[in-house]
């Protein structure tokens, strides 16, 4: 497995901030485009990230209505309110982060429209060696000029003007090792809200303590919703040009479908394996193999998202080594070749039909059990057919699995 599918990463996504120079009478990242919120516009794109296994939305204080409207979320996605500056904020949504992460991403909501291939960016940045910090940045087009106020006049001069090939403008998702952004973090534990107020980002914290910061190609897409022309801006990103070049940049992930019928064994003491598990208590599936429906369709759901034939076409006579392998190894071996065959896997559901056996009391087990497997989730439940048919009769077992896979886009395409 490679370092950047170990990434076990938290996203603070936040998203607390007023918006007093959009000025839409309403918190700004519950202002809606398109029908949509822009945190949930911004929680579209962290949710496909696979590496990321939890989201902290750091909401307005005293108003519900974000942490509302995020309610019917998965599960990995949590509020918390935020403070009184964006770096107040991150700083609560830090405290609700989970010790066992491996790295953190601070995002703004502001920035709703950042793609997700720009996460996959900063993630494969951050799972080089020694990497422990990464921004996204964009070369500066403007001659940027540091200013003061003319002690005389009072009027505001130049007081100088840096080679602009030095510049960029950062921006969010920003990404840290979860210890160092951490440490970083608790440096500020002595300051005011004043002092934090001129916190503007994360990257600044961590560069303070004298930790490298890489920088990747930021994306125009990224652009901060601050300024009400800013709105114009992002509903362009919807127009139909603009469209297809965001589905150009879009990975698109597949699908597909695998089913699995086994009889139940005339043989009383032929043992009952099913999504990887033993039942004692239940006669086995007849099968050269161990007869484990589950992980078999499983296999072949993978097969067939990924376009690379079926379980006759690798474990077949010409794969002596996997006769009567179990369900388990042959799952295995499904997901080596289906990332062989250049892609990730995004999740596998199978629901099978049988009488027997019991399976509701074991089903974390075996959700645990394939997940750990594949390095992906999979989900396993089981209903009876009332009666009917071989399932209903106790006779056989069929299991219906999909699969969705997507392709992993080389670094730098
Ligand atoms: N107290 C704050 C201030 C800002 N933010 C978040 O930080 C991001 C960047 O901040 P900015 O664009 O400046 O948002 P606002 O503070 O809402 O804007 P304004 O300064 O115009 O009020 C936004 O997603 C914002 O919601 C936050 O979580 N908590
Ligand atoms: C974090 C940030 O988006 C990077 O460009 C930016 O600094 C946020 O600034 P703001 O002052 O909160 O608008």
């Amino acid at each position: 497995m490679s370092e950047q599918q170990e990434q076990s990463v938290a996203v603070i996504l936040v998203a607390a901030g007023t918006g007093t120079r959009l000025g839409a009478g309403m918190p700004k990242a519950l202002v809606q485009v398109r029908g949509k919120s822009l945190a949930e516009h911004a929680l579209d794109s962290m949710l496909c990230v696979p590496q990321v296994k939890e989201i902290i939305v750091v909401v307005p204080p005293e108003d519900s209505r974000l942490t509302e409207r995020l309610s019917g979320y998965p599960q990995l996605v949590r509020t918390v309110p935020g403070g009184s500056s964006r770096a107040a904020s991150v700083r609560k949504g830090l405290a609700k982060v989970s010790a066992d992460v491996s790295h953190i991403l601070v995002h703004d909501a502001a920035r709703a429209f950042a793609p997700v291939a720009q996460y996959e960016l900063i993630l494969a940045e951050l799972g080089k060696p020694g990497v422990q910090a990464v921004i996204p940045a964009l070369a500066v087009t403007d001659t940027i000029s540091v200013v003061a106020s003319d002690p005389e006049t009072g009027s505001q001069i130049v007081v100088q003007t840096p080679d602009r090939s030095t510049l960029r403008a950062v921006q969010t998702p920003q990404g840290f090792a979860a210890q160092t952004l951490l440490a970083a973090h608790s440096r500020l534990d002595h300051y005011s809200l004043k002092d934090l107020e001129r916190v503007t980002d994360d990257a600044s914290i961590v560069r303070a303590c004298d930790i490298e910061v890489h920088i990747v190609p930021g994306d125009a897409r990224s652009l901060k919703v601050t300024h009400p022309e800013d709105l114009d801006a992002v509903n362009r990103l919807f127009e139909p040009a603009q469209r297809n070049q965001l589905e150009q940049n879009m990975v698109i992930p597949r699908i597909g479908n695998g089913i699995d019928v086994h009889a139940v064994s005339t043989d009383p003491t032929r043992q009952m394996w099913l999504a990887g598990l033993f039942f004692p208590d239940d006669i086995g599936l007849s099968g050269h193999s161990d007869g484990d429906a589950v992980a078999h369709a499983a296999c072949d759901a993978l097969f067939s998202a990924s376009g690379i034939g079926d379980l006759g076409t690798h474990f077949g006579v010409d794969r002596p080594e996997f006769a009567g392998a179990s369900g388990v190894s042959l799952l295995a071996e499904a997901a080596r070749l289906v990332r062989e065959a250049g892609f990730e896997i995004g999740n596998v559901a199978v629901q099978f039909v049988a009488r027997r056996p019991r399976f509701a009391a074991r089903r974390e087990e075996a959700n645990q059990l394939l997940s750990d497997v594949l390095g992906a989730p999979v989900s396993v439940t089981a209903t009876t057919s009332d009666g009917l048919g071989y399932e209903g009769e106790g006779i056989g077992v069929t299991a219906y699995a999909t699969a969705l896979v997507y392709p992993v886009v080389p670094e730098g395409q």
